[in-house]
């Protein structure tokens, strides 16, 4: 934080390594969670091409996903609710000494009581703290503030990207102003602008968060996820993001380089799918028919490459171009994440990097 001179690095900045944890809870993974299972396997795989890999996961879990996972991967014991560190793992801020903290923000479960998506969340909420004993640093704790990490993303230069639907719906801060929300990711991320966005990906289950919608190739540079479609909701959704980016500057005073990022085509649930989800009160449901939060934005920047899903759209070959195009020096790597997208979010959202201090 701004007082104890520590910032958020971008994600494209180095890395030590990136945390997963492990899927396995029967409401939100079909079929008992074996096929998310494969698809985290096969992106701990890809990831680890470019950096160490740590997969967190429950006791019950541990043997399965040890044998499953490559022995490059390491495999801990980290109990969670499901399995999605970047929104309940912690953010880490560096200074200019090598030094690195662990920002533990408070997690409820994309909205607790007012719109979450399971209940209780307790063991996800204590991720943070774990994570940042294993890496030995320090930590930020804020009880009474709540924020997923893949509500955010940063230039790492002082600027910071979100949206309005995420941050200032009533389930996360309600007690708070936009005002105060800004200044208190203004004080623990070192920021000095923060760029407001106003929704995310269309029926996206988080409210809308922005490392579906947008992401920093680098200080000046964003990704939009994008369609010409006017007739798809997710036009409008774009369109006024891409007006407020190109209309704004950064806290370096720079203009913006909006590049788009062309989503899939519709992704809805079939019959099948549906049917393999355990049906539990409290959960949110998963029906046939349900429009998915589908976009190639929620990538991974690992070191010297990008980790992106695949789709088995038309696009998934028109987004590795693009990504290619934006990051000319990094490796694009593709893995089909339809199974991770079932479970509302993509390879961004189950991944957590440790910045190289
Ligand atoms: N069902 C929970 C989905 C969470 C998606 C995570 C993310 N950062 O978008």
């Amino acid at each position: 934080p701004k007082k104890d001179g520590f910032r958020m690095p971008g994600e494209f900045e180095p890395h030590k390594g990136v945390y997963i944890l492990w899927p396995e809870r029967p409401d939100n993974w079909r079929d008992g969670a074996k096929p998310a299972q494969h698809t985290f396997v096969n992106v701990a795989k890809a990831i680890s091409e470019f950096e160490h890999v740590t997969v967190g996961v429950s006791d019950e879990q541990y043997a399965n996903a040890r044998h499953m996972l490559p022995d490059e991967v390491e495999v801990v014991e980290i109990s969670n609710d499901d399995s999605w560190i970047r929104d309940c793992g912690p953010t880490f801020v560096v200074n200019d000494n090598g030094k690195m903290r662990g920002v533990d923000w408070h997690f409820n479960a994309w909205g607790g009581l007012v719109d979450g998506l399971y209940f209780p969340w307790d063991k996800d909420d204590r991720v943070a703290q774990k994570v940042t004993e294993i890496e030995r640093t320090d930590r930020y704790r804020l009880d009474d503030f709540t924020l997923e990490g893949g509500s955010i993303h940063v230039d790492g230069e002082g600027t910071l990207i979100t949206t309005e639907e995420c941050l200032l719906s009533q389930g996360r801060n309600p007690q708070l102003s936009k005002e105060q929300i800004e200044n208190i990711l203004k004080e623990y991320l070192n920021l000095e602008k923060i760029i407001w966005l106003k929704k995310g990906i269309y029926n996206d289950e988080t409210n809308g968060h922005v490392d579906n919608i947008a992401n920093y190739v680098e200080p000046g540079h964003i990704l939009l996820a994008w369609t010409d479609d006017k007739d798809d909701p997710q036009y409008e959704i774009s369109k006024e993001n891409y007006d407020i980016l190109t209309n704004s500057t950064d806290a370096k005073g720079r203009k913006i380089q909006v590049d788009k990022l062309y989503v899939p085509k519709p992704v809805l649930i079939t019959k099948e799918e549906s049917e393999g989800v355990d049906a539990v009160d409290g959960t949110l449901p998963r029906q046939e028919g349900d429009r998915l939060a589908a976009s190639y934005v929620n990538y991974y920047t690992a070191n010297g490459g990008i980790v992106f899903p695949l789709f088995g759209d038309p696009n998934d070959e028109k987004a590795k171009e693009t990504l290619q195009k934006a990051y000319p020096d990094r490796k694009i790597v593709g893995v089909p994440a339809r199974e991770i997208l079932l479970g509302g979010g993509n390879i961004h959202c189950i991944t957590q990097q440790v910045p190289n201090a």
